[in-house]
């Protein structure tokens, strides 16, 4: 476990024949990954200052500083997530001296974020399969699949290779595991270069030195090199790793190996490490002014040690390398850029990737209660309670205001509790943000599948929902009566998810996309019709809000539905017979439902043009929750 002593010397390999497509991880091409001058700015406030640096095959380094130091900004600017303030053309950023152009860039390196964009629902196995189906196209299932044993055994999770991650209901694998499976999925492209964003978040000492014995372990065979952040290692922890950068204030005050940084400390700067203490706490005690009694002396103390390093051998040495590495490749020695064609034929294409999602979204669906599970049951039970409560109406007057309240109720409240969704697609957006910013998949083919896996399960809902509530209410009791609710009850509840999709997407906050829903189809219920009808509606609410509400047009035809065919019988008094609504069959004792509609003005006969507005509402919420996610790339 020696690590590969650095060299300055030329790079001989090219990454033009970097073959991404081979069942081996390994890199042969990339030679260093090297920056200089690298900084950033907001306005005039500096929060990263000039950053060199130097790394070659093999190495692993860590990223260490306290708390707003600038190791986030510094992973992110590094990994070219950001752009740097300094000249940004060309980059500051080479592989094999060459400043690539981002997109080859990005197809050589990946980012492993703080939080893993795991899904629960999936095995092991199964994350790193979508992984790879995501992320290219070129293998065939025999190399994908020795490329997902390959990760699984290289990372130690082959005997919970069929484990699923981890559900409210199933437990799954431990939270170490966890964060190497999330390592291992960024590793199915077989990148030259890994940045790890806290790379020991969310584990304990054990599995952080877990975590990064498997990444030495990788990095020395596959010949990679791995950048990571990183809070307070413990001893063990940090001395797997070969070189360090420590940051203060923005600020390098060390770059160099971690075997040399005793020696570096003592001649330079005059500073004895003490022996049996953890170098990594000793390290961010001496450059961590926050909790200095006297600020102006500690301020003073840093910038010492600060200079210490701009003056130092070994600043001056590390320049000289960076500064070869860059010239060697600027004499032409290399061929270099990956050609633009060679990275997009990786890419899977749209289809697959949305196959791909689909069947993912799919197995989540159905293994994850959380996904519709739990909303199939809160509608079943809405079901049996609104049947129940509205049993068995008989065809007489005094059930027409029931059965209208009924269709309001079903139409909407059932909309309403839409807002059960939002949960769900926050974490699939969540989940769509990580792998966009990973570079796998757009808007697009997010919308699409996210349409495709939730349709057939919104009819299930409806179907489930009709057949329990519709015939224990005892509604218009005829097959196409029943089969037109249906399909009603499909388009709401189709148009609500929409709306929960473009709300959600546009606040992606679980507090701020419920409260805006549910606002929203408070709004929907109060102007569609059935708390003042359309004709009484002042002229605000009905032209402004009224005409694109879509609970208005399901209220509209649920009640055609029931009403507009079906006949009622009046109360028989002593005095004879009484009618509540006055129509042509008053004098048979009846009422003709047309009656009940009238009051409303609605009328038979436009179910066609009424779907075709409800299309139009449901590709409207879809088509805007689409523009949301595409504006915020
Ligand atoms: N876009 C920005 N605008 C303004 N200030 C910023 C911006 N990005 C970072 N900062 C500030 O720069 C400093 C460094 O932030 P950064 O997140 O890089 O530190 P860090 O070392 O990763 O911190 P931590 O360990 O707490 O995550 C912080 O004070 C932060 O508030």
């Amino acid at each position: 476990m020696t690590p590969p002593s650095p060299s300055s010397s030329t790079p001989k390999t090219d990454l033009e024949s970097a073959p991404l497509s081979s069942s081996s991880l390994k890199n042969t091409t990339l030679t260093s990954l090297s920056w200089s001058s690298l900084s950033f700015s907001v306005g005039t406030k500096t929060i990263l200052s000039p950053s060199t640096g130097l790394l070659r095959p093999g190495e692993l380094l860590a990223i260490m500083g306290p708390s707003g130091s600038g190791k986030t900004t510094l992973l992110s600017t590094l990994s070219r997530r950001t752009p740097p303030s300094s000249s940004s053309s060309p980059s500051p950023i080479l592989l094999n001296g060459h400043p690539l152009p981002l997109s080859t860039f990005q197809s050589v390196t990946r980012f492993v974020e703080q939080t893993d964009s795991l899904i629960g629902a999936l095995t092991v196995r199964e994350a790193l399969d979508f992984a790879s189906k995501l992320s290219t196209a070129s293998l065939t299932p025999k190399e994908r699949r020795q490329r997902v044993e390959g990760l699984l055994e290289s990372f130690g999770l082959v005997e919970q290779g069929d484990i699923v991650v981890g559900t409210v209901t199933n437990r799954g694998i431990s939270g170490g595991q966890k964060r190497r499976l999330g390592v291992a999925k960024e590793l199915i492209t077989g990148p030259r270069v890994v940045f790890l964003d806290e790379v020991t978040s969310g584990v304990d000492a054990r599995g952080g030195w877990e975590v990064v014995s498997y990444l030495r372990k990788i990095a020395r065979r596959d010949n990679l090199i791995i950048v990571a952040s990183i809070h307070q290692p413990s001893t063990a922890t940090f001395n797997l790793f070969d070189k360090l950068l420590l940051l203060s204030e923005g600020k390098t005050h060390y770059f160099g190996s971690v075997d040399g940084l005793a020696e570096y400390y003592e001649t330079q700067l005059g500073m004895m490490m003490p022996v049996h203490v953890n170098p990594a706490e000793w390290l961010l005690e001496q450059v961590n002014i926050d909790y200095a009694e006297d600020k102006e002396l500690a301020r003073g103390r840093l910038e010492e040690m600060q200079m210490g390093w701009e003056r130092s051998e070994l600043k001056r040495q590390l320049d000289g390398d960076v500064a070869a590495v860059a010239a060697a490749a600027e004499k032409g020695d290399n061929k270099f850029v990956l050609g633009d064609n060679e990275t997009e034929d990786k890419k899977p294409g749209m289809a697959r990737v949305v196959m791909a999602l689909v069947h993912r979204s799919f197995i989540k669906s159905y293994r994850d209660v959380v996904a519709y599970g739990i909303r199939l049951a809160m509608y079943t039970g809405l079901a049996i309670m609104m049947g129940t409560v509205w049993l068995r109406l008989p065809a007489t007057q005094d059930s027409i205001i029931p059965f209208t309240n009924s269709i309001f109720y079903g139409s909407a409240f059932l909309s309403f509790m839409a807002v059960a969704y939002c949960p769900a697609y926050l974490e699939d957006y969540n989940q769509y943000a990580k792998e966009k910013r990973n570079g796998l998949y757009g808007a697009t083919a997010m919308m699409l599948s996210n349409f495709l896996v939730g349709t057939p399960y919104l009819f299930l809902i409806s179907v489930v929902f009709s057949v329990i509530s519709y015939w224990l209410s005892n509604f218009q009791p005829t097959a196409k009566a029943f089969f037109t609710w249906v399909f009603w009850l499909f388009l709401d509840l189709l148009a609500a998810e929409g709306l929960v999709v473009f709300m959600t997407s546009l606040f992606p906050s679980f507090v701020v996309s419920l409260a805006l829903v549910a606002f929203a189809n408070g709004l929907w219920m109060s102007v569609d019709g059935f708390m003042v009808p359309p004709g009484t509606l002042n002229v605000f609410w009905k032209y402004v809000f009224h005409y694109w509400d879509y609970q208005k047009y399901v209220f509209e035809n649920m009640m055609i539905n029931e009403f507009s065919e079906r006949v009622y019988s009046c109360a028989e008094t002593a005095d004879g017979c009484q009618c509540m609504w006055q129509t042509d069959l008053a004098d048979q004792c009846l009422i003709r439902g047309q009656g009940v509609l009238d009051q409303y003005g609605y009328k038979p006969g436009y179910m066609g043009k009424d779907v075709g507005i409800m299309m139009a509402i449901i590709a409207g919420y879809r088509v805007a929750g689409w523009l949301v996610l595409k504006l915020k790339n």
